[in-house]
């Protein structure tokens, strides 16, 4: 079973997108959202990120995939160059299709960490924090966080597809999909 939300009533493929799972992106990125219930509390960790892309925001630890590293791997490096920390349960929770008009496109697979060792360390790049995930800083992260973030969240898996007008989602849609009948870990709801 699915779930189809939409902001806007046009499709999407009209702005150069298409509705078929995986064939649209051109650049390929992890970003991996750390989470613990220490004390009860249900929090994640976000990184302030210090240069380049995105700079002045907080956002989960990524980056691109590099040449002959898989998703899972590019997820567990980024992690640990950015924030310290390793993670003995890496739980592929979404994947992400941006494009623009002007054609360029972006492919981003959302993880979250869950049985987490080694100490949060400040990296070049990021600046970690712990919030709770009722009170996540939405008003300083990009744009298109407040969409997907809250099914992320969830730990429902997701198919989220965004065409964006400069840094501007103008249009969105997030396919929660039933995962619970596979057989592996991906079924497990480890969030939290
Ligand atoms: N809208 C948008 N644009 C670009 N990047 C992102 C978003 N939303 C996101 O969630 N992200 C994520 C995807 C990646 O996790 C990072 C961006 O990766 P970046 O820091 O550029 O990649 P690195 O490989 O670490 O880059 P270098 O600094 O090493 O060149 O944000």
């Amino acid at each position: 079973m699915t779930t189809l939300e939409k902001t806007k009533e046009a499709p999407l493929d009209d702005a150069g997108a298409t509705t078929a799972a995986g064939s649209i992106g051109k650049r390929y990125y992890t970003v991996v959202f750390p989470f613990s219930n220490a004390e009860g509390r249900r929090q994640v960790l976000l990184g302030l990120k210090k240069r380049g892309m995105g700079e002045g925001l907080w956002n989960g630890f990524g980056g691109k995939v590099e040449p002959q590293e898989s998703f899972d791997e590019c997820a567990h490096r980024e992690l640990k160059e950015e924030c310290g920390l390793e993670a003995s349960h890496m739980r592929y929770v979404g994947v992400l299709y941006m494009t623009r008009k002007d054609g360029s496109a972006m492919t981003i697979y959302a993880y979250t960490a869950h049985g987490l060792s080694g100490a949060v360390e400040e990296s070049d790049e990021m600046k970690p924090q712990w919030f709770d995930v009722a009170d996540l800083p939405y008003n300083q992260a990009y744009s298109e966080a407040r969409l997907w973030w809250p099914t992320m969240l969830s730990g429902e898996f997701f198919i989220a597809r965004f065409v964006f007008s400069f840094s501007a989602p103008i249009k969105h849609q997030i396919e929660r999909v039933d995962v619970s009948h596979l057989p592996s870990s991906s079924s497990r709801n480890l969030n939290g």
